[in-house]
């Protein structure tokens, strides 16, 4: 791939025109997205209006002029990106938050079956949570097995298998219909994490039947540092399953005020608490971007970008982690280098931002919204001139920071 193929692949790209809609900073090629997805240009107005407008103008008045049924009304804008119905997805609290409502609810819908099982090396906070969550279900445990050993796992006591759809290091996606499918044979309910595959490949949670799905919403959305996640349940289960995190948000009648817990019909007993409306806002203003593009062609453009740094990677010899097969990745490339912290950092010195996973994964985030394919291959050229030089080796570039 030459500069010039590069060019002309951008020349017809039909998501060029979005490359505009957000706000980069001069000089940098953020390959970081699948972490923290860019800043809509549109978005600073729309927290100013909520900051200003609604809230300091409207005051309180503003929970009926839109803010309270916020949680649905933007839970139904990510809906299309995720193969759900409009009313099986709420947004609010966090992903973790959500998981641990989703795994509880799971455990506690069966009394018959008490495992959940999940993969090692599976994100931590899946497993961290997972972890709590047994504590909260009498008799219930967590059995975390290596991939190749999930299916074998399953049996008559699993409640529920967590997996998260695209490795947040590697990159490799399971198979969503198959999976599913297995979980179900065995009697399990299905719950996904979809942080690292929404707005990176194309998913179809009704039609492959998944249970029970979380996200974030802050990677490829890009709706802002610890923007609201969004959890879905299946519209057969919804009534059928009870959150462990009965707030007042999810009551029939939250303003009746009663002491006695009922929860809502539908999506809304999935709530807890008073949402977010400023995180709320940005997320919302960033999902406005998504409603018209065609998720075929995000995947498309994800494959062209990744066959461009698979290609320095090999001129480098270096070791992709991440399936060359688009139908078996997410939207992330991954090379496994023993001085992967040093390369990220004297990356990020270029202006080429991208992230390191411990210990040894250096990780490009492909977003196909905003990066050129002159971009990811003038990244490829600049990571090559760190290696070929050894310019990865000043000093300065192996001091750890707190967040990689
Ligand atoms: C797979 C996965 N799940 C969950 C999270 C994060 O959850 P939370 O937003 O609760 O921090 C991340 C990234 O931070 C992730 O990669
Ligand atoms: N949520 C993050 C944060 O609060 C700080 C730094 C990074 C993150 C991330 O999202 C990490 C991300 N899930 C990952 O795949 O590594």
């Amino acid at each position: 791939m030459t500069l010039e193929d590069a060019r002309a692949l951008d020349a017809t790209d039909p998501l060029a025109a979005y490359r505009d809609k957000f706000a980069l900073p001069e000089g940098v090629i953020y390959l970081d997205g699948n972490s923290l997805g860019a800043l809509p240009k549109a978005t600073p107005a729309a927290l100013a209006d909520v900051a200003t407008r609604q809230w300091g103008d409207r005051l309180i008045r503003s929970w009926n002029e839109g803010w309270i049924e916020a949680p649905q009304r933007i839970g139904a804008k990510i809906a299309p990106l995720i193969g759900a119905g409009e009313d099986e997805v709420i947004i609010g609290d966090t992903t973790s938050t959500h998981l641990f409502k989703a795994l509880v609810a799971g455990l506690r819908s069966n009394p018959d079956r008490h495992t959940v099982i999940s993969e090692a090396g599976n994100f931590p906070t899946d497993l961290h949570i997972a972890e709590g969550a047994v504590t909260c279900v009498p008799g219930a445990r967590l059995k975390v097995v290596a991939r190749e050993d999930l299916a074998a796992a399953l049996d008559d006591d699993t409640a529920v298998l967590l997996l998260t759809h695209v490795h947040y290091k590697t990159s490799d996606r399971f198979d969503m219909a198959a999976w599913t499918a297995r979980a179900h044979d065995a009697g399990a309910l299905m719950l996904w994490d979809l942080s690292h595959s929404v707005g990176a490949v194309p998913i179809d949670l009704n039609g492959t039947n998944a249970d029970l799905a979380v996200g974030c919403t802050y990677k490829y959305l890009n709706g802002g540092p610890g923007a609201p996640a969004f959890l879905y349940v299946a519209n057969r289960w919804q009534d059928a399953l009870a959150s462990p995190l009965s707030g007042w948000m999810g009551h029939a009648a939250p303003f009746a005020f009663e002491d006695a817990y009922r929860p809502a019909p539908g999506m809304k007993r999935w709530l807890a608490g008073t949402p977010a409306m400023l995180s709320t806002a940005a997320l919302e203003t960033a999902l406005d971007l998504w409603a018209d593009i065609d998720q075929q062609l995000v995947a498309t453009k994800s494959a062209q970008l990744f066959d461009i740094l698979a290609a320095a990677g090999d001129a480098l010899g270096l070791d992709c982690v991440s399936p060359r097969d688009p139908a078996k990745r997410g939207s992330h490339i991954s090379f496994r280098h023993p001085h992967a912290y040093e390369l990220t950092q004297a990356l990020i010195a270029q202006g080429v931002i991208g992230d390191f996973r411990d210990p040894d994964i250096l990780r490009l985030g492909l977003t196909p919204l905003y990066l050129s394919h002159e971009d990811v291959w003038r990244a490829g050229e600049i990571l090559c001139k760190i290696i070929t030089s050894g310019s990865w080796r000043d000093p300065r570039f192996s001091t750890r920071l707190a967040v990689t």
